[in-house]
């Protein structure tokens, strides 16, 4: 376990995100005023770790700092309510509360595609903590399934937004070698796509994109390059799958504009669907029909979006991707891309990916792949993460001799998965079926492998092989079958021949089988001398018999 400060202990890895790794925590002692919750020691923490990349960043360590306030203020029943915030040495991490939950785009994995009703009334609970948040002035900016945990209490799921201000850390101009744009691609507004100005407004696009989602199972913007799927949100409409009623289409198209000013307000937008939902289900009157039908009218943009802080360097994504970024994951990690600023700091659009030279007064260049790569390594490593490691030559399982089980030995025990849990939306209260415990998984989590250097000078390597001699390749090269059998059974008919005519010349076999014809005559004779003899007296007694008679 290892210390977050003096009031946390990390305890073991819950997942692992484009900009760092949340951990289940414990709190040892109390906190101090800074932090927004005290806690208890004992209590269950989750902690978010930056990614060193991000905590060696001197400008996201000061928005950090400046940002402290705010996200500890950021308190709605739908938000995941930020605890602290910890600062230490080249460590810098967030303490949440734990939701014990599935996060929204695990459960879509799992559970498929939710209903019409279900659909609004989960993404309008998710709009009212947009509300709020956009009130305070922070956007979100990178608004996902995956950043959506579903928080499972009595019976009940309450959809928790989280990781809020993440994308402004690390939106840092000296995060890599230059400027990046972080969203992701199948969720990012076309504005944010095309580098211009952002405002609350690209949340809703967010909201729109995931609402699709839920209805169908997927984005509508998705497969191809992240390049192409940036370009997609910037040309194509989308268009209305069978399943989804009109008025719900409504409302998603509306928050699909591409123009952020005809997008609707977080507030209005919860309104909408709340229409919605009470106007397609099947027990709607006529009058929450019509509501529904007429919702256009409540999806009212709003007048003062909050705007997001201009990073200096903004810049257009769609320029600088690499062509060959890839086939795209939709439900790859936030990216952090690469992009070039142009004068003024705005991105040159008519600029094609061109080599950005290193300022002279910003940080220095970390050498490394480029960002982009970077991101989809990341969200390859969530689920194969290779592990370097010294390894003790005496622990070496390839060196190891087979060892027979020991039968006392335990089978590893199977986990069990709990039955799959319906989202049911709050307004219909839910049913009271069995709560699905939310088992986090460390076994299948990476587990964080320190690279410990050995102490000892390393064991040294064993000598190289030497070559072996090339095998000498049969003289049969046509490989007959059974022709070794035959050559066997050749060379013994042959040995068995020479073995018998030695035997025969030089043994006095040759005398013995005489003697023994001899022998034999000698037998014969004697039988047939007996024979005789019988016949001969057999003959004598005849003729002495006849000389009696008359
Ligand atoms: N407060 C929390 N309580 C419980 N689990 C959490 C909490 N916050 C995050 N998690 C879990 O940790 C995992 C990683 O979260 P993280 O936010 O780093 O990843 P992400 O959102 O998938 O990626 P990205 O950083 O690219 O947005 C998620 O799968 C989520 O389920």
């Amino acid at each position: 376990m290892r210390p977050v400060g003096s009031k946390y202990l990390l305890e073991e890895p819950l997942g692992r995100g484009a900009t760092g790794t949340v951990w289940r925590a414990r709190q040892r002692e109390t906190a101090g005023a800074e932090a927004a919750v005290a806690g208890e020691p004992g209590e269950t923490v989750a902690i978010k770790v930056l990614k060193e990349e991000l905590a060696n960043d001197a400008d996201v360590v000061m928005r950090f700092l400046r940002e402290r306030s705010v996200l500890l203020r950021l308190t709605h029943e739908n938000i995941v309510r930020t605890r602290d915030l910890v600062v230490e040495g080249d460590l810098l991490a967030l303490v949440m509360d734990l939701i014990d939950g599935p996060d929204l785009h695990r459960y879509l994995r799992e559970n498929g595609p939710l209903t019409p009703v279900a659909a609004a009334l989960l993404t309008a609970q998710i709009a009212d903590a947009l509300a709020a948040s956009h009130a305070d002035g922070v956007v979100h900016r990178d608004l996902k399934p995956a950043n959506v945990l579903l928080d499972e209490r009595d019976g009940r799921m309450r959809p928790m937004l989280t990781d809020f201000g993440i994308a402004r850390l690390a939106d840092s101009p000296g995060l890599t070698r230059t400027h990046e744009f972080v969203g992701t691609p199948a969720y990012v507004a076309p504005e944010s796509a095309e580098g211009r100005p952002q405002t609350s407004a690209v949340d809703i696009y967010g909201a729109g994109i995931l609402l699709y989602e839920l209805v169908t199972g997927r984005p509508p913007f998705a497969g191809g390059t992240a390049l192409e799927v940036l370009h997609r949100h910037l040309s194509e409409e989308p268009r209305r799958p069978s399943n989804v009623p009109a008025p719900l289409w409504t409302v998603i198209e509306r928050c699909l504009s591409k123009d952020p000013d005809r997008r609707p307000s977080a507030e209005n937008l919860a309104r909408g669907l709340r229409t919605v939902a009470a106007g397609i289900g099947v027990h709607a009157s006529s009058a929450q029909i019509a509501a529904a039908d007429g919702v256009g009218a409540l999806l009212a943009p709003d007048p003062a979006p909050a705007a997001v802080p201009e990073t200096p360097g903004a810049a257009d994504p769609t320029q600088v991707l690499p062509s060959n970024a890839g086939s795209y994951d939709p439900n790859a990690a936030t990216s952090v891309m690469q992009h070039a600023p142009g004068p003024g700091g705005h991105a040159d659009p008519t600029s094609v990916m061109p080599p950005v030279p290193p300022r002279p007064d910003g940080p220095p260049e970390p050498d490394g792949p480029h960002p982009w790569q970077s991101q989809l390594q990341a969200a390859r490593d969530r689920n194969e993460q290779t592990q370097v490691q010294y390894l003790d030559p005496g622990q070496d399982p390839l060196r190891r001799r087979p060892q027979r089980p020991q039968p006392q030995q335990q089978q590893p025990q199977r986990r069990q998965q709990p039955p799959p849990q319906q989202y049911q939306p709050q307004q219909q209260q839910y049913p009271q079926h069995r709560q699905q415990q939310y088992q986090p998984q460390p076994q299948q989590q990476p587990q964080r492998q320190q690279y410990a250097p050995p102490q000892q000078p390393a064991p040294q390597p064993p000598a190289p092989r030497q070559p072996r001699e090339p095998r000498q390749r049969s003289a049969n090269p046509m490989r007959i079958p059974g022709l070794g059998c035959l050559k066997g059974c050749l060379f013994t008919l042959v040995l068995l021949f020479v073995a018998g005519w030695l035997i025969w010349e030089l043994t006095p076999l040759q005398d013995w089988i005489g003697q023994g014809k001899s022998y034999w005559k000698a037998i014969g004779d004697a039988i047939s001398t007996v024979t005789d003899w019988i016949s001969e007296l057999g003959g004598g007694s005849d003729s002495s018999g006849g000389n009696t008679g008359p």
